[in-house]
């Protein structure tokens, strides 16, 4: 018996549930295939969303109709806006989440979507059949009669998607058949076969997943869970390249033996905000406070003593591992100086006693773990649920796919999640929501949405993995994004929401609270244009935040320019501005994002400017099959590399390390207008 769906989805981490909600959502009828329906968007490592860049990649999920930001409001234990300090480009939003209720919240939508079948089995092979020549027309798409479906109800699709995708620059023309495979099937380890036009690989560290700890390594996708075999050997098998990479997990410990008396408390913060822009969710109201612990030169000692029998180190454990969240050992490598490491003692939900170490990630021998631990102040009498891990994984060097995540090799396969050489949570799902959308979208024939690098973070992390490539495990940094400025959490809703609405994801109740919040913003800023203030009315309270006072009257416009100055302090100074706020009920959200529109407005125009300048060549495209080894102009390295990755545009041909001004220019004289 073949049982058929328009999309399947293999794997529900963040990826899978993201792709799969997307996918039912706008319509496709999608099978969720997962090895463990319990487990959906478990947490594998820190029970945490968001932080530095990542926190800007929850707020542009939430914005284009993904659920992750929603999901972890439900859940939020701790709420932190990080970098208030500095520029608004940099505050990034982070919350501890109650990691239980985090993915039951998860299993719940995903069990309500409409659209939407879960399947619990572990996809063992990927099915192929030849290619049409050309993508497949929707009606090309129908099941097959002879099969047999679960329920055969037709998805609807947003008649705004149809009638804006072509006017819309984001929406680019979908690649032609990628190659001479499409997919036609997934069969699993139970032995059901299902068919289906578009199937998404989200499968994470399982893929020939291994564990170490000290001398024990066994099989696995993460503690607790099977790896996953087939699909890696059913992939090299028709070309596609493969690597290897690592991440490591903290011990767990038990609050009931953790001295938290001396130790110093993180508290949420007093106002506390929420990642999603809709209204429905709101501010976490009972926080937990996390804990700081620092490790010590006798902690550090005993440490040393595991190092020849850490897989990290004595040559066991051979993936590229993540830079930026290293392991303790490799810490007290690198920092070989420092006597002393911070770490974050998080809680991982409201109803357990189970603490997460953050920063003490290891692969140590478990009781050269345990004996360390002892001897962190306020741990003498600790007893640890389980020791830190490392897991080596296969993933696919992500230079095998276009900008729409579907494989260059075959038609109708798309990657998304750490398959791809990411690390994070955050990074997983904002590539399922795009993975979803677009196997949806080119089923119905429409071209894929694909975000450019000035409109989102997604849409840098995106273009970095096809065009780059990955040397280690991805992470999202605010550096790697040209423009801050515009990329901030804030006006993620501006940037991404028309879209969103535009290609179904959003409700039309949430696309009319994104226009009144607009409105909201317009008005105050035309406001404040309009009116004057004169110097007697506001020198005191200039003064009192340390500001120059006026000589003569200002437009309220100018005042707000300075720093430290406010909309909320200046409620109090300025009746008439606290009389048209109260009068039009203008949110806080919105009295936010029209102050940083003032305060930033000289910056954000200077980005706008670069970036339409640069936004020239990413409109120059290059024909799909251009041969580059016939240019002699260009350098050889140049060639190699570009008929590698094989840029659709100019733009993207300038980022691939290895491809020269000079032979950017040498593209221009061929290709440019
Ligand atoms: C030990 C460890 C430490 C980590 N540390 C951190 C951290 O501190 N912070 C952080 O952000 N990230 C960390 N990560 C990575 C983080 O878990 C991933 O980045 C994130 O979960 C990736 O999401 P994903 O959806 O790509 O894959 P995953 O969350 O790994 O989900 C994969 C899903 O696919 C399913 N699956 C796999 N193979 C098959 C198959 N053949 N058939 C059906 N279903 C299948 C699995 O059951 C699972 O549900 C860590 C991961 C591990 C294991
Ligand atoms: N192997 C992996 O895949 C892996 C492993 C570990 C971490 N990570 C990722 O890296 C992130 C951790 O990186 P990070 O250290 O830059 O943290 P972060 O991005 O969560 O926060 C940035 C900074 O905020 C501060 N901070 C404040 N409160 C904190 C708290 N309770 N916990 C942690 N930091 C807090 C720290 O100074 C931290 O450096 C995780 O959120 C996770 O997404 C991935």
């Amino acid at each position: 018996m073949t049982l058929d769906y328009d999309i399947i989805v293999i794997g529900g981490g963040h990826a899978g549930c993201e792709a799969a909600s997307a996918a039912a959502r706008l319509g496709s009828r999608t099978l969720l295939l997962t090895m463990d329906m319990a487990k959906l968007a478990a947490m594998s490592c820190n029970p945490a969303v968001g932080g530095v860049a990542k926190g800007q990649i929850v707020r542009e999920i939430d914005a284009l109709g993904g659920q992750m930001g929603r999901i972890t409001d439900l859940t939020t234990i701790q709420f932190r806006m990080l970098n208030r300090s500095k520029g608004a480009a940099m505050w990034s939003p982070r919350a501890q989440c109650d990691k239980t209720r985090f993915s039951e919240e998860w299993r719940r939508t995903l069990e309500n979507t409409w659209n939407l079948y879960i399947w619990q089995d572990a996809a063992t092979e990927l099915l192929f059949a030849p290619a049409p020549e050309t993508n497949a027309a929707p009606s090309d798409n129908l099941p097959d009669e002879t099969t047999t479906s679960f329920n055969s109800a037709p998805g609807t699709i947003s008649s705004a998607a149809e009638s804006d995708a072509d006017s819309d620059p984001t929406l680019r023309n979908a690649p032609s058949a990628a190659g001479k495979l499409a997919i036609r099937g997934v069969r699993t380890r139970m032995g059901v076969e299902f068919s289906c036009r578009k199937v998404i690989l989200t499968s994470g560290t399982f893929l020939g997943g291994v564990m170490h700890c000290g001398a024990s390594h066994a099989e696995g996708g993460r503690a607790g869970d099977a790896a996953s075999h087939g699909i890696t050997e059913s992939l090299r098998a028709i070309g596609f390249e493969t690597g290897r990479m690592k991440t490591g997990t903290p011990a767990r410990l038990d609050a009931r033996t953790i001295d938290f008396e001396i130790l110093e408390p993180q508290y949420g913060d007093e106002n506390p905000a929420k990642f999603s822009f809709s209204p429905e969710t709101q501010p976490v109201k009972e926080q937990l406070p996390c804990f700081l612990v620092y490790t010590s030169k006798e902690v550090h000692d005993i440490l040393r003593t595991g190092f020849d029998r850490s897989p990290l180190f004595n040559g066991t454990i051979c993936g590229i591992g993540p830079r930026y969240c290293p392991s303790i050992e490799d810490k007290l490598r690198t920092f070989a100086d420092k006597d002393q490491h911070q770490l974050f003692l998080e809680p991982e939900g409201s109803s357990t006693n189970e603490y997460y170490l953050n920063g003490f990630s290891s692969s140590l021998p478990w009781e050269v773990q345990w004996k360390a631990l002892h001897k962190i102040r306020g741990f003498e009498d600790l007893h640890i649920f389980r020791p830190g891990y490392a897991i080596e994984y296969d993933y696919f060097p992500p230079t095998q796919l276009h900008h729409s995540l579907e494989t260059k090799l075959v038609s109708g396969l798309y990657f998304a999640g750490q398959v791809n050489g990411t690390t994070g949570y955050e990074e997983a799902a904002a590539q399922g929501l795009i993975a979803g959308i677009n196997a949806h979208r080119a089923m119905k024939g429409e071209s894929p949405v694909v975000l450019k690098r000035d409109e989102a973070y997604i849409g840098v992390l995106i273009d970095d993995l096809v065009t780059k490539g990955v040397d280690e495990p991805y992470r999202m940094f605010t550096s790697r994004a040209e423009y801050r400025i515009l990329l901030r959490q804030d006006n993620a809703d501006i940037r991404l929401t028309p879209l969103g609405y535009k290609i179904g994801l959003i409700s039309q109740k949430q696309y009319d609270h994104f226009t009144q919040k607009n409105t909201f913003v317009e008005s105050l800023i035309s406001f404040a244009r309009e009116q004057s203030v004169k110097a007697a009315e506001i020198n005191d309270y200039l003064k009192s935040v340390n500001s120059e006072p006026l000589s003569q009257g200002r437009k309220l416009y100018d005042i707000l320019m300075r720093n430290n100055v406010t909309f909320d302090s200046l409620q109090n100074t300025l009746p008439k501005l606290r009389k048209f706020i109260a009068a039009n009920e203008i949110t806080p959200e919105a009295i936010e994002e029209a102050e940083i529109q003032i305060k930033y407005k000289g910056y954000i125009e200077r980005e706008k400017f670069i970036a339409e300048k640069l936004r020239r060549l990413e409109n120059i495209r290059i024909p799909e099959n251009f041969d580059f080894h016939s240019m002699q102009a260009l350098t050889i390295e140049a060639r190699q590399k570009l008929s590698r990755i094989r840029p659709e545009t100019i733009g993207q041909a300038s980022r691939i390390p290895g491809v020269s001004p000079a032979d950017v220019n040498v593209l221009l004289v061929k290709f440019g207008r």
